[in-house]
C-alpha cells in the first residue's frame, strides 16, 4: 500500500502557501505530490484545480479503489497534526444521517424528509483580497464538512467549530452545486410535489451569484446563458424542468410563471409592477398564495428566462457598503406545474357533449416550485435608505430564523409565527410540511465576516433539522389550466368529429364545398351583370333626362313615359334581354332616340311655321274686317245720300269697285292661308303619327327579340301605348 498525496496549493495574496488538501490512500498508485507554483495560479484557476482534484479522486476511486471511504478521515488525523483543543460539532442526528446516506429518491411519495442544506463558501472577493483578509473556513466536500481552520483556531485560541451538511462547496461552480444540492428537488416538483429552493446568507456572500448569477446574464444577453460557465440555480432549474418534460413520455405539462418581491414588507408583482395592493390569501385547497399576481404561461426555457429578466429589471437593487449591486428585496420566482397522463382524456361520462354542461376531466397534478433569492442580512450601514431597507430585511430574516427554530423545537403544531413577516407567510406552505426544500447557505471566507458566517451556519444547521412530508397534489379541477385547455381541445375535436364522421360525410362536405364555390362564382357573375345593367340604366336615365330637357312634350306624355319605362323595364321588373347583348340593346335605344329626336325637330319646325301662318291669317282677317267695315260705311253713306235726295249711288263709282276688288283679293288670300294652315296641320299630324309608329315599331321589334320574356306585361304596355290617345299636336 502506498500513500498518494494530492496537494493543491495556491496563494490568494501571492504571498503565502495556504491549504493542504485531500489526501487518500490509494493502493498501487505512486503519485506523491502535485505541486503548483503559486505565482502562476489565479483565483479562478484555483477552483479549476480544486475541481480537478475531485475529478482525479473520483476517477481513481472508480478505476483503482474498490471501496473508497465515504467520508475521508479528518484532515488532521491523516496528517498526524494534533487535534484542535476543543470542538463544537453541529451534527444533529438528521444532519449526520442525511449526510451519510443519500437523500431519498425524488419519486418516493409522501416520505418524511429533512430540508436539504447546501453550504457554499465563496472565494475571497477583490476587496477582501486587497485588504488581505484571512480566510478562516475550510471545506471538505467528501466529509460534507465546513469548519474553522485549525490553524486559525490554534493561533487565536478559538474553539474549533465544524458543521456537517448535505453538501458543502467552495468556488464558483454552480453546476455541481445544482446537481448535488438542488436537482432532486426540482425533479420532485415535476413529479407533483411542491418544491422550494432558497439562498440564505449575509449581504455579499454570493446568494444572487448562486441563484441567478446576474453578472453573467443581463437582460439583453440571455443568449449568453448557454455559454456562461456559472449559470445560477434558477436558470439551471428552468433547464431541468424542460429536460424533464422532454424525457417524460407518459405525461403532458402546462407551466405558468410569476415573479414577486417583498420590499420593505410590501409584496410587489415584478412582472406587472403597476399592480397594486397584492395580498396574501389562504384557502384549504391552495394553501397560502398571493393575489392578484400576473401569471404567464410559458413553453420554452427562453421564454421563462425572458420573464425572469423582465422581473429582474423591476427589482429593487442598490449599492451597499458591502455589495455594489445588492438585492434589497426578497424575490420569489414561482413556477406552477400542471401535469396529467398523456392519453388521459376526460372520462366517458365526462366527455364533451355539444348541448351538455362542461364537465370535469382527468386528474391533474398541480405543484408549485418556489425559487427564492433572499436579501442579505447586514450590519449597520451608512446610507439612511439602506438602513431602513436593512431593518426590514433583518426583521424578516429574524422571523424566518424564529420560525425555523420553532419548527425544529416542537414539530408539534404549537404557535409558529408565520404571520410575523410576509416572507415567512409566503414560505409557510413550504416550511410547514408539504414541500421538498433545498436551502443554499452562502458565506464569505473572510475573518471579517466570521460572526455573520457563523450565524448563517447556525441557521443552516437549524433548517437542516426541519422535517417536511411532501405529498403529491392531484386535483380534479376545471380551474387547472391544463384541464381547461384539454377540455377545450376535446370540445373542438368533438365538433370536428361531428362534421366529419365518415367518408360519405367527407364527400358530402366536399360537394357542398364545391356547390358553395359554384354559388359564389354565380353570384359574382350576377353581380357583374347587375353592375352592367345599372350602368346602362344610368346611361338611359341620363339620355332620357336630356330628351326631357330638350323636348318636354315627349316627356310630358304618359304614353311616352310608359314607353320609356317599357324600354328600360319591359316586364315591369328590371329584366335583361337575354337575346340581345347589352351593347346591341344600347345601340338600338340610341338609334331610336336619335330618330325620335329628328322627328321631333321636324314637328317643331312645322309647328313654328303653322303658328307663323296662323299669325298672318289673323292679321289678314283683321285687315279684311277693317276693309269690310269701311265698305259697309261707304255703302251706308251712298244709300243715305240717295235717300236724302241727293240721288247719288256710289256702288257704281270707280273707288267703290276698287275697294271691292281689294277686299275680294284679301278674302282670297285669307282663304289660301287657311288652306295652307290646314295642310301644315295635316303634315304635323302625319309626322306625329310617324313618330308614334316609330316608337311602336321599335318596341315591337324589341318584343320579338325577347324570346324568353314573360307574356303579357310587355304586350300590354305596347297596347297601352297604341291605344293611348295622348295630347299629340293636331
Ligand atoms: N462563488 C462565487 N464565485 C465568484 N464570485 C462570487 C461568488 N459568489 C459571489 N461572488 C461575487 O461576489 C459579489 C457579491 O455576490 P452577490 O451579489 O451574489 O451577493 P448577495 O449575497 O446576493 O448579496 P446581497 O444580499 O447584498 O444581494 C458579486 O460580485 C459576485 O459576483
Amino acid at each position: 500500500m502506498c500513500l498518494c498525496h494530492i496537494i493543491m496549493t495556491y496563494d490568494i495574496k501571492l504571498e503565502k502557501l495556504n491549504h493542504a488538501y485531500t489526501i487518500y490512500k490509494i493502493p498501487s498508485l505512486r503519485i506523491k505530490l502535485l505541486s503548483v507554483p503559486h505565482s502562476s495560479i489565479i483565483l479562478y484557476d484555483y477552483y479549476f484545480f480544486s475541481n480537478m482534484a475531485s475529478a482525479i479522486k473520483r476517477t481513481f476511486s472508480r478505476a483503482k479503489s474498490p471501496q473508497l471511504p465515504k467520508a475521508a478521515p479528518a484532515i488532521g488525523s491523516i496528517l498526524n497534526t494534533p487535534s484542535p483543543p476543543s470542538t463544537i460539532s453541529e451534527t444533529p442526528n438528521q444532519s449526520v444521517s442525511n449526510s451519510n446516506s443519500p437523500s431519498p429518491a425524488p419519486n418516493q411519495s409522501s416520505t418524511r424528509q429533512n430540508v436539504k442544506v447546501v453550504i457554499r463558501v465563496r472565494p475571497s472577493n477583490a476587496v477582501e483580497m486587497t485588504r488581505g483578509d484571512t480566510e478562516v473556513w475550510e471545506v471538505d466536500n467528501d466529509l460534507r464538512r465546513v469548519g474553522l481552520q485549525t490553524d486559525y483556531c490554534e493561533r487565536y485560541k478559538r474553539q474549533m467549530t465544524e458543521y456537517f451538511f448535505d453538501e458543502v462547496f467552495t468556488g464558483s461552480d454552480n453546476k455541481i452545486l445544482f446537481e448535488k444540492g438542488v436537482r432532486d428537488t426540482i425533479r420532485s416538483t415535476m413529479e407533483g410535489y411542491n418544491g422550494t429552493v432558497f439562498a440564505y446568507g449575509q449581504t455579499s456572500s454570493g446568494k444572487t451569484f448562486v441563484s441567478f448569477n446576474l453578472y453573467y446574464y443581463n437582460i439583453s444577453i440571455i443568449r449568453k446563458y448557454r455559454t456562461n460557465s456559472y449559470p445560477g440555480v434558477i436558470p439551471q432549474a428552468v433547464d431541468c424542468v424542460f429536460d424533464y418534460i422532454r424525457e417524460c413520455q407518459e405525461k403532458e405539462f402546462l407551466l405558468r410563471v410569476s415573479y414577486m418581491e417583498i420590499y420593505n414588507e410590501t409584496v410587489r408583482d415584478l412582472l406587472s409592477p403597476e399592480t397594486e395592493d397584492l395580498r396574501i390569501h389562504e384557502d384549504k385547497r391552495r394553501g397560502v398564495y398571493v393575489s392578484p399576481l400576473k401569471e404567464v404561461v410559458v413553453s420554452t426555457p427562453r421564454q421563462v428566462l425572458k420573464e425572469i429578466m423582465k422581473g429582474e429589471g423591476n427589482r429593487h437593487m442598490g449599492s451597499t457598503d458591502w455589495n455594489e449591486r445588492s438585492s434589497r428585496s426578497h424575490t420569489i420566482f414561482q413556477m406552477v406545474i400542471e401535469s396529467t397522463a398523456k392519453n388521459s382524456s376526460p372520462s366517458a361520462s365526462h366527455r364533451y357533449h355539444p348541448t351538455g354542461p362542461k364537465m370535469s376531466g382527468a386528474s391533474v397534478s398541480l405543484s408549485v416550485l418556489n425559487l427564492i433569492d433572499l436579501a442579505g442580512s447586514e450590519k449597520a450601514t451608512t446610507s439612511i435608505d439602506r438602513r431602513k431597507e436593512g431593518a426590514y430585511i433583518n426583521k424578516s430574516l429574524l422571523t424566518l430564523g424564529t420560525v425555523i427554530s420553532k419548527l425544529t423545537e416542537n414539530n408539534s403544531g404549537g404557535h409558529i409565527p408565520f404571520r410575523d413577516s410576509k416572507l415567512t407567510r409566503i414560505l409557510q406552505n413550504s416550511l410547514s410540511g408539504n414541500a421538498r426544500v433545498s436551502v443554499i447557505c452562502t458565506i464569505s471566507p473572510s475573518v471579517i465576516n466570521l460572526e455573520e458566517s457563523q450565524n448563517t451556519l447556525k441557521f443552516a444547521a437549524r433548517v437542516k433539522k426541519v422535517v417536511t412530508k411532501a405529498h403529491t397534489n392531484a386535483v380534479m379541477d376545471d380551474k387547472a389550466l391544463l384541464q381547461k385547455y384539454r377540455l377545450e381541445i376535446e370540445e373542438l375535436k368533438a365538433k370536428l368529429e361531428s362534421t366529419n364522421i365518415s367518408n360519405d360525410k367527407e364527400k358530402e362536405a366536399e360537394l357542398s364545398q364545391m356547390l358553395a364555390q359554384e354559388k359564389a362564382r354565380h353570384e359574382e357573375q350576377m353581380m357583374e351583370a347587375q353592375l352592367v345593367r345599372t350602368a346602362l340604366k344610368e346611361r338611359i336615365d341620363h339620355l332620357t333626362k336630356l330628351i326631357l330637357n330638350n323636348n318636354s312634350s315627349f316627356s310630358g306624355s304618359p304614353a311616352n313615359a310608359l314607353a320609356r319605362k317599357a324600354l328600360v323595364e319591359p316586364n315591369g321588373v328590371d329584366q335583361t334581354n337575354n337575346d340581345l347583348t347589352n351593347a346591341q340593346f344600347g345601340k338600338q335605344i340610341a338609334d331610336l332616340r336619335s330618330e325620335l329626336n329628328s322627328k321631333n325637330k321636324i314637328i317643331e319646325q312645322l309647328t313654328a311655321e303653322k303658328s307663323n301662318e296662323l299669325q298672318i291669317k289673323k292679321e289678314l282677317e283683321i285687315i279684311i274686317e277693317q276693309q269690310q267695315e269701311r265698305i259697309q260705311s261707304l255703302e251706308n253713306n251712298g244709300r243715305g245720300h240717295s235717300r236724302s235726295g241727293s240721288g247719288r249711288d256710289f256702288s257704281n263709282s270707280p273707288g267703290y269697285s276698287d275697294l271691292s276688288k281689294t277686299i275680294k283679293r284679301q278674302k282670297d288670300m285669307i282663304n289660301e292661308l287657311q288652306d295652307e294652315i290646314k295642310s301644315k296641320e295635316k303634315i304635323i299630324a302625319k309626322q306625329n303619327e310617324m313618330l308614334h309608329q316609330a316608337e311602336l315599331s321599335q318596341l315591337k321589334s324589341k318584343s320579338a327579340n325577347r324570346t324568353n320574356m314573360e307574356n303579357g306585361t310587355y304586350n300590354n304596355q305596347v297596347d297601352e301605348i297604341t291605344n293611348s290617345d295622348d295630347n299629340r299636336v293636331g
